[in-house]
């Protein structure tokens, strides 16, 4: 097992009308001025924004809205955010939505005391411990943001999509009431499936030996996620399904599944580069066809463990030949994709082979250096990859 340091500040609060606590919980903790950051006008028709406000004003605490949080957010916005929170003396950033949102209020609340421009944090990954606290009120299980350490902002004019770090831009509270959920459409829940699934997948292939404590935590999570998946997408509305998944996916990616191990990222860092380019990409979207992909790539590093993965994720029976094992625990993933209405070809969300080289230099987060762990990759690499996706 790998040393490391684990951090996890979130204050939980899971179940029906759990968001009615927002100005209780928040007054707790001496909140005065909070700016609600939300995206589309989901949340204001569903009338969520008015009951959150409502909370709020029976608290005493004052308000300042931000809306129009676009799915893989930008920094312009957060900017504005900043400009606000400088200009009404905020000392809370609430969050109301899911990834997007979450990650531009962090991206808020690191620039909230900061002189210079946000994007610097994107850029450098510089520390900082001067960070407005963050609230989350969650709509959509997926990312994973709002218990996680990292943000993940695009920056149209530089077409990048960058993440940045930071356990002080963890959530301090996090409202998470599963029926909050039932109005996703079919196919947010289901790329919140995979991208939950992938931020396990993450975690478990990498270059460490078996880390059971921390292993066996990781396969329980890609069961339970595998299990219920079918039975949200049947029934929208199963308190039970949507609750198991919505605990899942913080548990996906708050990190205790990845403790003691080095982890990879490559392939959320090969899907960055799609959803930078195509904003209009969602990302789980785009993990559904990178991972398998990967996968086929990387597997002869270590077959063992692809075979292993196949036998307790999908109940795969040993054939003796642990290739072949490895291999159909790729196609076993690809297929839970697939079930689940996500594409499965780079083709399907209309990029096409002209494109591999628009995404190949702009693998800027890891300037040049190789990425991953499993097996390191250079530029050459990824292009084989995005290749094996078309
Ligand atoms: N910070 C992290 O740790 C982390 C981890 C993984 C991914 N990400 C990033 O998070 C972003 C994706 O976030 P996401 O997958 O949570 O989705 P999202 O926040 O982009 O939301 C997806 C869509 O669902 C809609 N929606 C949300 N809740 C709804 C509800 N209850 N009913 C109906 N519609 C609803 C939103 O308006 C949006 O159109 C990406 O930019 C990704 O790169 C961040």
């Amino acid at each position: 097992m790998e040393n490391f340091e684990f951090v996890s500040p979130t204050h939980f609060v899971f179940g029906r009308g759990a968001e009615e606590q927002v100005g209780a919980k928040l007054s707790e903790r001496g909140a005065k001025k909070v700016l609600i950051h939300f995206g589309g006008q989901s949340a204001v028709k569903s009338g969520l924004i008015d009951r959150l406000k409502a909370t709020l004003d029976a608290a005493g605490i004052e308000h300042v809205e931000l809306g129009g949080v676009r799915p893989n957010p930008e920094i312009g916005l957060a900017r504005e955010g900043i400009r606000l929170c400088k200009e009404h003396n905020i000392d809370w950033v609430l969050a109301v939505g899911g990834g997007s949102v979450i990650d531009s209020a962090k991206a808020v609340a690191v620039g909230a005391h900061y002189d210079g421009d946000v994007w610097d944090f994107f850029e450098t990954k510089q520390p900082t411990n001067d960070v407005l606290p963050i609230a989350v009120v969650l709509t959509i299980p997926a990312a994973g943001s709002e218990a996680s350490k990292n943000t993940v902002m695009s920056n149209d004019e530089l077409q990048l999509k960058s993440g940045y770090p930071n356990n002080a831009q963890r959530p301090k509270l996090a409202f998470m009431n599963p029926e909050l959920t039932f109005t996703l459409p079919p196919f947010q829940t289901a790329a919140g499936l995979t991208d939950m699934f992938c931020h396990l997948l993450e975690r478990f292939f990498d270059d460490v030996g078996a880390v059971p404590v921390t292993d066996n935590l990781n396969l329980s999570l890609m069961k339970t996620v595998r299990a219920e998946a079918p039975r949200v997408m049947v029934e929208p509305e199963n308190y039970d399904a949507r609750a198991n998944v919505m605990w899942a996916g913080m548990l996906c990616h708050q990190g205790l599944a990845g403790v003691g191990r080095h982890e990879d990222w490559a392939t959320h860092g090969l899907e960055h580069e799609l959803s930078a380019l195509y904003p209009e990409i969602t990302h789980g979207a785009g993990l559904a066809v990178m991972f398998p992909a990967w996968m086929e790539y990387v597997y002869p590093e270590n077959p063992a463990r692809f075979a292993y993965y196949g036998r307790e994720v999908f109940g795969l029976a040993p054939t003796g030949d642990v290739e072949a094992d490895a291999l159909s625990a790729i196609d076993e993933t690809r297929a839970f994709f697939a079930s689940l209405g996500m594409p499965t070809t780079l083709a399907e969300l209309d990029v096409c082979e002209d494109d591999i080289e628009k995404l190949i230099p702009t693998l800027k987060e890891n300037k040049g250096e190789p990425f991953g762990s499993f097996k390191k990759l250079t530029k050459d690499d990824a292009r084989e990859i995005y290749r094996l996706a078309l």
